[in-house]
């Protein structure tokens, strides 16, 4: 039977409302254990032990949260002491952690990212049921090599191209592009693919010497968007920003000749999107080699920023980072 560790972070999945019908809770009140004994013949599934890492809501994930989750799931494998890792944790910034493990951590064992729409305490709570898929998933040798693997509602997805799509819906998580990663029916898995970028064994990224990450901001596009903002980031310390750009990643003149000033001042600028699907292009509506501009290719502005701030601790400059943003 394989070993799995259940990491505990918090989130809904954790949380506890004042009845089974409120909406209203507090993320991450319920402690690992209890996690673990809401799941019917969940200890059927793998030898399983669990462990709080953290208890926030992920709205209070942190670089620092990240840098010590890594270190404690690279530690597991290092010394053998778990075959799959399973880390529960809120949905809001899901994504973003599992992507930072994606490019971080340095196996082929299964990491797999659970988390729940509804608190512990609702009527028809979802987490049980995520969380006896994704332990399913981290027992199971055919999940490796696949990096990090997010499960909801019955749906594998790739840390990499996974989104959080609905504030509230159960079916909140979604891969635009490339699609599901596989689905599990009540344990049973089947799988559709395999990432095709690079990851986890083959990343050239690691958590390893870093005590933190460098400062990079987003800022959001929009009709009328000040270019003052840029300045603001720049001038409070920030080393890299992504636009999450209108359309193709654009951004009106003024914000462009803003950014321009920000390259020329050594800060390295990645255009993302505000929409939810398809690629952010080199030089369609804006001249990225005349303004030393990244495009994001395929990441969201979250995921940008991840990617960004390891490409940053690694010294590359922009023109590394756009090989990095096309190549992960
Ligand atoms: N569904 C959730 O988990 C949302 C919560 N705010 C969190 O991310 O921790």
């Amino acid at each position: 039977m394989s070993r799995v560790r259940l990491l505990a972070t918090g989130g809904t999945i954790a949380g506890k409302a004042g009845s089974q019908v409120e909406a209203g809770y507090r993320s991450g009140e319920v402690a690992v254990e209890g996690l673990i004994d809401a799941v019917p013949g969940l200890r059927a599934l793998a030898r399983l032990e669990g462990e709080q890492v953290a208890q926030v809501g992920s709205q209070d994930m942190d670089d620092a949260l990240w840098l010590r989750l890594a270190a404690r799931c690279g530690a597991l494998f290092a010394r053998d002491e778990a075959d799959g890792l399973v880390i529960t944790h809120g949905t809001d910034t899901l994504e973003e952690t599992g992507y930072f493990l994606h490019l971080v951590l340095k196996s082929h064992r299964p990491v797999v990212l659970t988390g729940a729409m509804r608190p512990a305490t609702s009527l028809s709570a979802d987490g049980p049921l995520n969380l006896y898929n994704a332990v399913a998933v981290a027992a199971d040798p055919e999940a490796r090599g696949r990096g990090a693997i997010v499960v909801l509602n019955d749906d594998l997805h790739s840390a990499r191209d996974v989104t959080k799509a609905s504030t509230t819906d159960v079916q909140t998580f979604i891969s635009p592009d490339p699609g599901l990663l596989g689905t599990a029916r009540y344990g049973r898995i089947r799988y559709f693919r395999r990432p095709s970028r690079l990851h986890t064994e083959a990343s050239e990224f690691s958590v390893e010497g870093l005590e933190r990450l460098p400062r990079v901001d987003i800022l959001y596009g929009h009709a009328n968007m000040p270019p003052d903002l840029v300045h603001a980031s720049v001038s409070l310390g920030a080393r890299g920003l992504v636009v999450a750009g209108m359309g193709n990643g654009n951004v009106s003149t003024g914000v462009a000749r803003a950014l321009a000033e920000a390259v020329r001042a050594g800060v390295v600028v990645v255009r993302s999107t505000r929409v939810v699907s398809g690629d952010v292009g080199r030089n369609i509506e804006v001249d990225d080699d005349a303004l030393g501009l990244v495009a994001a290719d395929q990441l969201n502005p979250q995921k940008s920023r991840v990617l960004l701030q390891l490409c940053l601790a690694r010294g590359m400059d922009a023109r590394a980072v756009q090989d990095a943003f096309l190549r992960y």
